[in-house]
């Protein structure tokens, strides 16, 4: 019997995270747009390495922000924009210049399945207002300009044609559009964006659109929900809810209600006894940045360290690709979704439908952690030794036989000082996290 949710608050809380969030664990977020032509931006810092002040936002490593770079009037953004495109040069000419001409939705698909992702989120309205399905509320969208076509419809079909959960991100409280204030604090973010009535009856119908048109199994919204449109969340969650019953939504509509909360590179923080997501781009940019090199996007290791830190402490990994204009996806990013997806294919039994473990995770040295997770009454060791070719690690209060699952793998354990002691002689096929199963739950 299908749950029937009311439009109240009270309702909404009886909502469960559905057994396919808990047990996916991977998804690829994908920020593709009008930004994607220009692909420009400073490469500065992390989210959360620095105040979100005005250095920040006058030097933004975010691509997909450009709109705003070129509008506060200087910077390394501002400057780049003038020398290539000249001083009167519109951000709205990019949209007709966006072709996404040698795009393939289906190789995409094909690709993210290769990755081990279970889920994909993408963009369909970001801060700039440019969307990318065909919505009835503005033809400042890709069906009327640039690309002409659905590209959330295409992408939605692609993906759910390869058995992935397809999950939309919709720009809940900025859309520069209807507020293009230059922003350059938090406080302009959060509070002075698309202040009206009009822009928050706006994005309840755009929103109502994406979740009648596309059912998306994630609605995740971005930065905030328009504060003269809180009193109608109830009414939009309860309607997503009841058109998607086993739908998620994250923590950005003002804190009022969530699923799953929310990390962003380094901002925010993990409570490992609810489920969160941590989402960051492959470098410090989401949207696609011309200038960003191999060196300066996350290694293979220190993504799979991500993924298997993420999941062990109940979290889930959003990794985000920002493809070309021209719908191509830049090898360096694709490098690494394929080395995921072979340790996943070796290792994923630790990770997909697990569990966190009681046990917390312990970090020996920087390089040396170990993480556990279980599943179907096994738990799993999982030895990260970022850099090393040898280690070896007692894990105390452990006892029973552990066996690698990656048959490559060369270890020994042994019974020492109340715990199993893991000598790892070779990482096989396993990147730098050799992962153990333990039969018995000690
Ligand atoms: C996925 C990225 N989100 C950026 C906005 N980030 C946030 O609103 C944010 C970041 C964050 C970190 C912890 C808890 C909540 C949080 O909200 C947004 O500005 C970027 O362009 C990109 O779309």
């Amino acid at each position: 019997m299908k749950k029937r949710y009311a439009s109240t608050w009270e309702s909404l809380k009886e909502h469960q995270v559905p057994q396919w969030y808990e047990d996916g664990k991977f998804g690829i977020f994908i920020h593709w747009g009008l930004y994607s032509v220009p692909a420009f931006a400073p490469q500065t810092w992390e989210l959360g390495e620095v105040p979100p002040d005005e250095t920040w936002f006058s030097n933004n490593p975010y691509a997909e922000w450009y709109y705003n770079s070129i509008h506060v009037g200087y910077g390394p953004s501002y400057d780049y924009h003038v020398k290539k495109y000249g001083k009167d040069f519109k951000y709205e000419q990019f949209a007709d210049m966006w072709k996404a001409e040698k795009w393939n939705p289906a190789e995409w698909a094909r690709l993210f399945k290769k990755a081990g992702a279970e889920y994909v989120v993408l963009t369909t309205k970001h801060h700039d207002g440019f969307c990318l399905f065909p919505s009835k509320y503005t033809d400042y969208n890709a069906s009327k300009r640039g690309p002409q076509r659905d590209i959330v419809g295409d992408l939605t079909d692609a993906v759910r044609g390869e058995n992935l959960r397809m999950g939309l991100y919709y720009s809940g409280i900025v859309d520069w559009t209807f507020a293009d204030d230059p922003i350059l604090n938090n406080d302009d973010l959060f509070h002075t964006a698309s202040p009206t009535f009009a822009y928050a009856d706006y994005a309840y119908n755009q929103s109502m659109e994406l979740i009648d048109r596309y059912a998306p199994s994630v609605f995740w919204n971005d930065i905030g929900w328009p504060r003269q449109g809180e009193h109608n969340l109830p009414y939009l969650l309860s309607h997503y809810y009841n058109t998607v019953e086993d739908g998620v939504v994250n923590d950005r509509f003002n804190d009022l209600y969530y699923d799953f909360t929310t990390k962003e590179y380094q901002s925010g923080s993990a409570n490992r006894r609810e489920k969160w997501e941590m989402c960051r781009g492959m470098g410090l940019s989401f949207g696609y940045n011309a200038m960003e090199s191999d060196d300066k996007i996350i290694s293979i290791e220190d993504a799979i360290s991500l993924l298997v830190s993420t999941v062990a402490n109940n979290g889930n990994l959003l990794l985000n690709i920002g493809p070309r204009a021209d719908g191509t996806i830049p090898e360096e990013q694709e490098k690494r979704l394929l080395a995921i997806g072979e340790w996943l294919g070796v290792n994923g039994e630790a990770i997909y439908g697990s569990r966190c473990s009681s046990r917390e995770s312990i970090k020996y040295t920087d390089q040396i952690q170990v993480h556990f997770t279980e599943r179907d009454g096994a738990l799993y060791v999982l030895i990260d030794a970022k850099g090393k070719s040898q280690v070896s690690v007692t894990v105390p209060g452990l006892s029973g036989n552990a066996v690698p699952l990656d048959p490559k793998v060369e270890a020994d354990t042994a019974k020492i000082d109340g715990g199993l002691r893991f000598t790892v002689k070779n990482f096989g096929d396993s990147q730098n996290v050799a992962v153990f199963r333990l039969n018995r739950i000690m």
